[in-house]
């Protein structure tokens, strides 16, 4: 694993962004894996910069996001679907039929989690995956556990998520129990990955992931000791605590 420590958040933002840039300009219709959360927003930012400021064209791109919460609805502000709406798609020149996001309040979610596998395997595979890092361990919804899903699945918050993630709700209660989230295999097989983790909060799981040296499910994120192409970009609060 390639580890870069920027000096603070903008920078980590800024060299996330360039990296995304780097590989559209390498392949135009680029497969491009999204994370949602606090962590990439900077990255956004910079990529819509560069979309207005530098002509970075996403005419192209397909986009696959990580996760969505389960039973909530697209236009809900908590949903990821508007996240992402606001905060990266009506702002860029994506086609919005080459961006896909969970749906959480699909009918048959079995039968639609190996649905949305196989499309990102009909698109060609996931080119670049962007990540986040839980204070858990846990990429995408990928919580840690006894066992890890391999493919798209429905799986449950663990209380510590459910706690992390309240903060973007009016009340605990409100935050969702259950996820459709993308499994390790669908995010192992993206063909090089970025992993992002910012301020003192991810310090200690951040100590954790660069000191491993074993996989274990307790600690999802170090399944990708395993990847050949894995870059963690941090600042010095993660980085030093
Ligand atoms: O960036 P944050 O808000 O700390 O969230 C960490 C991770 O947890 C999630 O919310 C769950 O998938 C991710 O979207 C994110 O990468």
């Amino acid at each position: 694993m390639k580890v870069i420590v920027e000096k603070n958040y903008e920078e980590l933002s800024k060299t996330a962004a360039n990296i995304i840039k780097d590989e559209i300009a390498k392949k135009p219709n680029l497969v491009l894996g999204l994370a949602t959360g606090s962590t990439p927003e900077g990255m956004y930012r910079e990529l819509i910069r560069l979309h207005k400021e530098e002509g970075l064209d996403f005419s192209q791109v397909t986009t696959f996001n990580l996760d969505e919460y389960v039973g909530i609805d697209k236009d809900h502000p908590n949903s990821y679907h508007y996240y992402m709406k606001t905060t990266l798609f009506d702002h860029i020149n994506i086609d919005p039929n080459n961006t896909f996001i969970p749906d959480g309040k699909v009918e048959n979610p079995e039968k639609y989690c190996k649905e949305y596998d196989r499309l990102i395997e009909e698109k060609g595979g996931i080119d670049l995956q962007v990540l986040g890092i839980g204070e858990n361990g846990h990429i995408a919804f990928n919580e840690p556990d006894e066992a890890l899903n391999v493919g798209t699945s429905v799986v449950n918050l663990t209380e510590s998520t459910i706690q992390a993630n309240s903060r973007f709700f009016d009340s605990i209660d409100q935050v969702p129990k259950t996820a459709i989230t993308m499994g390790i295999g669908s995010i192992m097989k993206a063909k090089k990955i970025i992993l992002l983790a910012n301020g003192k909060k991810k310090a200690n799981v951040i100590k954790e992931l660069l000191k491993q040296d074993k996989i274990t499910t307790k600690l999802p994120a170090s399944i990708l000791l395993l990847h050949p192409d894995v870059t963690v970009i941090v600042d010095e609060e993660a980085y030093n605590g």
